[in-house]
């Protein structure tokens, strides 16, 4: 079976005549934890979007899973859990409500609900509505829905954007596990780059609309969590690392 979760060939996005992404071409394998960084504006959300299908590409071609075109890659999103930039939960129904909503809709088992409040830490305050949640407890939820329908991949848009240390690190702790013991792929769009250091495999450097650096976590040297900021400075700011590894702006140690 293919090691590979998702092909992206050729990807680029326009509106009218500006190019605000790619082309862009990367593989990204199974299991593993990808951190999607970069500067406002680089692109991160409208390549979430289009590997969600939220958005067409203008040109190019995905594959999920091994399976391209527009129905069987529509079936193949089926095994995403995506958690946007902010947050998605009805704020008047209760987490479980929320759950349940989101089961109906996608034509779910809600079965799985109360096992997932308790995997997000939410088993307590199932009852209670979504708007009296924390940013925290609010993102977890996200998560929850997330993992309805039990995803081989999750694509996070900035999922501890706003939330403070205790959060965030709860946050990265459920991801972690997630990854662990599923073996889900996992994308994580983060400007909080220390953050990003603590539990990424590698690193997808995103500038311009282009893809100008992919990074191991053996890249990162040293065992400081700024390690990834100074290497992303010295890549963004002077255009030092290594040399190009193959067309489409990948580079080597
Ligand atoms: N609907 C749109 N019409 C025109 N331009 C757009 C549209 N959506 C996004 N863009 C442009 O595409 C570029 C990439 O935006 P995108 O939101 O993907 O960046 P980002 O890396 O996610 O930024 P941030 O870190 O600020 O969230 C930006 O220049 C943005 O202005």
């Amino acid at each position: 079976m293919s090691a590979v979760a998702l092909s992206l060939t050729g990807i680029t996005k326009r509106y009218r005549n500006t190019t605000v992404l790619g082309p862009l071409s990367l593989e990204l394998e199974k299991g593993r934890i990808y951190g999607l960084i970069g500067e406002n504006g680089a692109g991160k959300s409208t390549l979430i979007r289009i590997i969600m299908g939220l958005s067409k590409q203008t040109d190019g071609d995905i594959e999920l899973f091994g399976r391209s075109g527009e129905g069987d890659l529509t079936l193949a999103r089926a095994n995403v859990g995506y958690v946007p930039d902010s947050s998605a939960s009805y704020p008047l129904l209760s987490a479980y409500d929320n759950l349940k909503a989101r089961c109906l809709e996608w034509g779910i088992d809600q079965n799985q609900i109360p096992r997932l409040l308790d995997t997000v830490g939410l088993a307590q305050v199932g009852t209670k509505k979504a708007r009296s949640f924390s940013l925290g407890m609010r993102r977890r939820l996200d998560l929850a829905v997330a993992l309805l329908g039990e995803p081989r991949m999750l694509v996070l848009d900035e999922p501890t954007n706003g939330l403070d240390p205790l959060g965030t690190m709860e946050m990265r702790n459920l991801i972690k596990r997630l990854n662990a013991d599923r073996d889900i792929t996992v994308i994580i769009s983060s400007h909080n780059l220390a953050e990003l250091n603590r539990i990424a495999d590698e690193y997808l450097v995103l500038s311009a609309g282009s893809l100008i650096a992919r990074l191991s976590s053996s890249d990162v040297r040293g065992d400081s969590p700024n390690d990834l900021e100074d290497l992303y400075a010295s890549i963004v700011l002077k255009g030092q690392i290594g040399t190009p590894r193959k067309p489409g702006g990948h580079y080597a140690r």
